[in-house]
């Protein structure tokens, strides 16, 4: 189950639950990554020479995001666009999500800062330079990789509901001060964040890894590097998770 929006009618808000789809997750992101690293960067989708408004890459992306808005996709609380300005209606009846979240939690889309890191700073690490012309393929696995990040660090707003619903007389006095810093403090688990780091390096690892009919698994060739997907998760997947949670918490008593 890759929900982070649990049923409220059985009851099941429990951050175990929600950290449980976290966890699952993360196999999905590192998958994509595998699938992304196939290619090499293919630097000209990402240039602004095209003749779209803005870089190929951008034209992809909005337009994959019209065709899925139109079937649906964006009614699930769960999803954000990377490019939600004139969305398509959706042309299918909604399906009745369980409404958990406070409605000001709605307004929060972390994807600007998502996009900016993963093509300026996470991607060149991630592939290999050069060019191999598969733009559009391309494309589509980054497109896959910034979905499953964006979801990933959205569930933060059902991790701060649950925090908040759990202690909030602890959380009430920072919200109306709107005191950052104290919020942050209040909703970081170390521990967790270490076992976070620690199991992704080994899904990569493990995931990663040339499979052969033989016993001997090649120990030294991963398909990515595994200390990197530990550290996609300690620079930028984990911090813009908690910066969603701040976010939703300053809002939570509006
Ligand atoms: C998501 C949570 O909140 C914080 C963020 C974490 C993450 O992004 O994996 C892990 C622990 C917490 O510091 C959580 O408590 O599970």
């Amino acid at each position: 189950d890759v929900n982070c929006n649990p049923d409220l009618a059985s009851n099941k808000l429990s951050l175990d639950e929600i950290r449980d789809s976290l966890i699952r997750q993360e196999d999905t992101i590192v998958f994509c990554l595998i699938e992304r690293a196939k290619f090499p960067l293919n630097p000209k989708l990402y240039h602004r020479n095209h003749g779209f408004t803005g870089s190929l890459v951008e034209f992809i992306v909005r337009e994959t995001e019209a065709i899925q808005a139109k079937a649906g996709r964006y009614e699930n609380p769960e999803e954000n666009a990377f490019f939600p300005e004139h969305l398509p209606r959706p042309l299918v009846h909604p399906h009745k999500y369980p409404k958990v979240l406070h409605p000001s939690g709605a307004s929060i889309n972390m994807n600007k800062p998502i996009w900016d890191f993963y093509f300026n700073k996470f991607l060149p690490l991630l592939v290999a330079d050069g060019d191999d012309g598969n733009y559009a393929a391309t494309a589509a696995s980054d497109l896959a990789c910034l979905q499953a990040l964006s979801r990933r660090i959205h569930c933060g707003k059902y991790v701060a509901e649950v925090k908040f619903r759990d202690a909030p007389h602890e959380y009430e006095p920072p919200i109306r001060s709107q005191e950052r810093d104290s919020l942050m403090k209040l909703l970081t688990f170390e521990a967790v964040e270490e076992m976070v780091r620690k199991r992704v390096e080994k899904k990569a690892r493990v995931f990663g890894q040339e499979v052969t009919l033989n016993n001997t698994i090649d120990g030294g060739k991963y398909k990515i590097d595994p200390l990197l997907a530990a550290r996609l998760y300690d620079e930028w997947v984990m911090p813009l998770t908690k910066e969603v949670e701040v976010e939703y918490l300053l809002r939570r008593l509006e």
